[in-house]
């Protein structure tokens, strides 16, 4: 199966912290393997550290990278480079392509990406073709990669864990 892991690009430390964190969260629950960060916010990446510790899995993030070395290496290393952006092509176009890939590197944006990311990416890649938001526009694009299966996935080594309730919130400690 396609391997995906996000490159955060764009983020400005006293405004992006919460959509920043809940990339790295969305990117997490829907089966990413990690995030790059490309700027400096260590307590956006303790915060995913933590979530990630306590429910478990494997789900890495990176401090202060360097965005054009980190597409270089990404690249280097047989992966696919896929940027999403309302002027894209359409996901429903190009998403069974993307799927057949060995590993993706997923770029979102904050409020502007540097123009040069359009050129660079092997597929620029619109969740619709209007403008909405980086956490949807992953959310929707992880659920479309991996074809709803990602909903089934186990993290392991939880430290707590949710039980699925009708009513109310239960969970375990382990
Ligand atoms: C608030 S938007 C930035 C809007 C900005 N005007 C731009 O250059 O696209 C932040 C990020 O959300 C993502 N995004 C927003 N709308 C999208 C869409 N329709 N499809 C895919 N990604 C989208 C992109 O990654 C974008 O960099």
């Amino acid at each position: 199966m396609v391997r995906s892991t996000i490159l955060r690009i764009g983020h400005r430390h006293d405004r992006d912290q919460r959509v920043t964190t809940h990339v790295g969260l969305t990117g997490r629950a829907l089966g990413a393997d990690g995030m790059y960060l490309a700027a400096d916010d260590p307590g956006v990446i303790g915060s995913i550290e933590g979530v990630a510790r306590r429910f478990g899995g494997s789900f890495f993030v990176e401090n202060n990278v360097p965005w054009k070395r980190c597409i270089r290496e990404f690249r280097e290393s047989g992966g696919t480079v896929v940027h999403l952006t309302m002027y894209g092509l359409r996901i429903q176009d190009v998403i069974g392509e993307i799927r057949q890939q060995e590993k993706v590197l997923v770029i979102v944006g904050a409020e502007k990406v540097p123009g040069e990311i359009y050129g660079i990416a092997d597929y620029n890649v619109a969740v619709t073709n209007q403008p909405h938001s980086e956490i949807a526009g992953l959310a929707v694009f992880l659920d479309q990669l991996y074809e709803g299966k990602e909903l089934d996935l186990e993290f392991p080594d939880a430290e707590i864990a949710v039980l699925p309730c009708k009513c109310g919130k239960e969970m375990v400690e382990r």
